[in-house]
């Protein structure tokens, strides 16, 4: 019931077909990941009622948005819509902006008014022009106006692609926030790693207008970290158990693997996702508790593959998934093969979120 099923086979030009089949969580970001002209605003459009598609299905949480003949239009579709450039009323205030959207509203109890102003951070520019606003500032209000329609959906095409590195940065811990409120599903395209890993809960990964894989980051967690062939990473979510104040550290649990991580600020209970470097993680066949290497894990070596000037080892442990990247020369020595147990080190200080 709280789920969103899709169901299309679009040609979209001579070259061009998107066809899918699949179901998506009801709650959480999704995150829509694949190349350049992979399909992923075409699908968007589809589920916002834009992309006309006969013989379609789409289900939104049990309410039928497509179906044979019958089709709601795109006015008619609990939706909140947010774009790469935010398309707000230049001759209204951000607070004129916000009011357009409030009495629109479909019925329902979303994040109240002054919960999602202090969420956007934006109670500050209620009173300005848009015109006067950085790209970060237009985007946070674009989020803000398209959640009080209280929609059933929030679909977020590449939010900050417009935005600097700098400015991306400063725009993360508010999608964050509000990622914490939402009872909405929301789909996020993005081309970008780092954004998927930091915010998508599950991940639908598109390539040349088919499903090349989904499922949650933990799962395609191997899948996504190879994927970067600058910087492979591994995704680990966990959640922080206890503070050491004395050394600057806390413990976070990841399945039943327990974690050293520096404490930046971070409360017991608190989820987390880390992201590890593959050249963070160390391989060693023994337990060695006199190094300074704090994270030690118990692991299974699922793969090995020399990639260019380097062995990138796939591992099962009992924190999730990692993968290490090792020297030619290490892995010769250490006689890697699949099946091997070991121990995956990883020092504290590599640890972030
Ligand atoms: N209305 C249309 N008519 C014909 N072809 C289209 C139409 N819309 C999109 N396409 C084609 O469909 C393919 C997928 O485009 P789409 O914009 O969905 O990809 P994308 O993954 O969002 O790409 P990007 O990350 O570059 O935005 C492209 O080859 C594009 O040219």
């Amino acid at each position: 019931m709280d789920k969103i099923e899709i169901s299309l086979d679009l040609q979209l030009s001579k070259q061009f077909n998107l066809a899918l089949d699949c179901v998506l969580p009801g709650k959480g970001i999704t995150g829509i990941f694949g190349h350049s002209g992979s399909g992923k605003t075409s699908l968007l459009r589809f589920i916002a009622g834009l992309q006309p598609c006969a013989g379609a299905s789409l289900t939104v949480a049990g309410q039928i948005w497509q179906q044979g003949k019958q089709k709601l239009a795109v006015h008619q579709r609990p939706l909140g819509y947010v774009f790469q450039e935010a398309s707000l009323f230049a001759h209204l205030t951000v607070q004129g902006n916000l009011d357009y959207a409030r009495k629109r509203a479909w019925p329902g109890t979303g994040i109240p008014y002054p919960q999602i102003v202090e969420l956007l951070g934006i109670d500050g520019l209620l009173r300005q022009l848009p015109d006067a606003l950085s790209g970060g500032e237009r985007q946070r209000v674009a989020i803000a106006r398209a959640l009080l329609v209280n929609p059933s959906l929030l679909l977020m095409d590449e939010p900050l692609a417009s935005l600097d590195e700098k400015r991306k940065q400063e725009f993360l811990p508010y999608l964050h926030n509000l990622h914490q409120e939402l009872a909405i599903p929301v789909l996020y395209v993005t081309h970008s790693l780092a954004e998927l890993t930091r915010l998508a809960d599950y991940v639908l990964m598109l390539e040349q207008g088919k499903l090349k894989a989904q499922g949650s980051i933990a799962e395609l967690s191997r899948q996504l970290g190879l994927a970067d062939p600058d910087a492979p990473f591994c995704v680990l979510d966990a959640v922080v158990t206890a503070s050491h104040p004395q050394w600057h550290l806390v413990s976070a649990q990841s399945q039943s693997a327990s974690l050293w991580l520096p404490d930046s600020g971070l409360k017991v209970g608190e989820p987390l996702r880390l992201h590890i470097l593959a050249r963070d993680i160390s391989l060693s066949l023994g337990n060695h508790n006199d190094s300074s290497i704090l994270n030690r894990l118990p692991a299974r070596v699922e793969s090995v593959n020399t990639v260019q000037d380097a062995v990138m080892v796939e591992l099962s442990s009992n924190a999730g998934a990692l993968l290490a990247k090792i020297s030619l020369r290490s892995a010769e020595h250490l006689h890697l093969q699949v099946g091997q147990s070991l121990f995956a080190q990883i020092k504290s200080m590599a640890l972030s979120r």
